[in-house]
């Protein structure tokens, strides 16, 4: 286990530097290197980690208006020793279940989201991330059954711990843990993080590492 964290904290290390952002699938970048996707309700902290992850505050964009990223933004890594750039890539998916979405935009979410999900081969993991505030939605539930259908394997990562206590982390921890048991394409494991404090940002990376191959 430490031997993978630190491997995963050299690869991400290297030159990280943003790619494009595809607004619908015609615009996907070529399929050159594995992808790790970041997907969750709006407003969870997709962006967040995925800076955290990076060590780069401002790489992706953040904000505090749920559903301003309506695309696919494509993020290239590099290994610093190795010949290869990238290495693998980081795709922040626009959140999903806001309150105030209108009714085209969600419509929009669910082909592009879809149509990617289904037709990535270099699609090694999906991320799905959860506020360990508020547990597993049922907007969740039926994205975790999308990528169930599409086969692709997914994690659920817990986010923004430092906003809760660690007794009520660990209840929504194991409720979350429960219901991912029930579903084929999920990894067993929640993970748990805070983008703020760094908790459990090393095990993530080397969660990353271990779907990229
Ligand atoms: N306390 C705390 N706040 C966080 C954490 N992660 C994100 N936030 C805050 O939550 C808000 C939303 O974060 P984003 O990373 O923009 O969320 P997102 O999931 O990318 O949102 P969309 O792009 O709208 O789907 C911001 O105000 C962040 O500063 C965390 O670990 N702890
Ligand atoms: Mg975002």
């Amino acid at each position: 286990m430490a031997e993978r964290v630190e491997a995963a904290r050299k690869l991400f290390a290297g030159p990280v530097t943003f790619l494009k952002s595809a607004p619908s699938l015609q615009f996907l970048p070529d399929p050159v290197a594995n992808e790790v996707a970041f997907a969750g309700r709006s407003n969870v902290g997709k962006s967040s980690l995925l800076n955290a992850l990076t060590g780069r505050n401002a790489l992706a964009r953040t904000s505090n208006t749920p559903g301003r990223t309506q695309e696919l933004n494509f993020f290239d890594v590099g290994d610093p020793e190795g010949e290869a750039f990238p290495a693998f890539r980081l795709v922040d998916m626009p959140g999903y279940g806001f309150a105030k979405a209108p009714k085209d935009v969600v419509r929009k979410w669910k082909f592009l989201v879809n149509d990617y999900l289904r037709g990535r081969t270099v699609l090694k993991r999906a991320l799905v991330l959860v506020d360990s505030r508020h547990g597993l939605k049922d907007v969740d539930r039926e994205v975790m059954e999308m990528l169930d259908k599409a086969a692709v394997s997914y994690r659920l990562v817990l986010t923004k711990a430092d906003k809760i206590k660690p007794t009520e982390l660990a209840k929504v921890s194991d409720a979350t843990a429960a219901e991912a048991r029930k579903h084929v394409a999920a990894h067993p494991e929640i993970l748990t993080t805070s983008s703020e404090t760094g908790l459990g940002i090393a095990e993530l990376r080397a969660a990353v590492v271990e779907a990229i191959g």
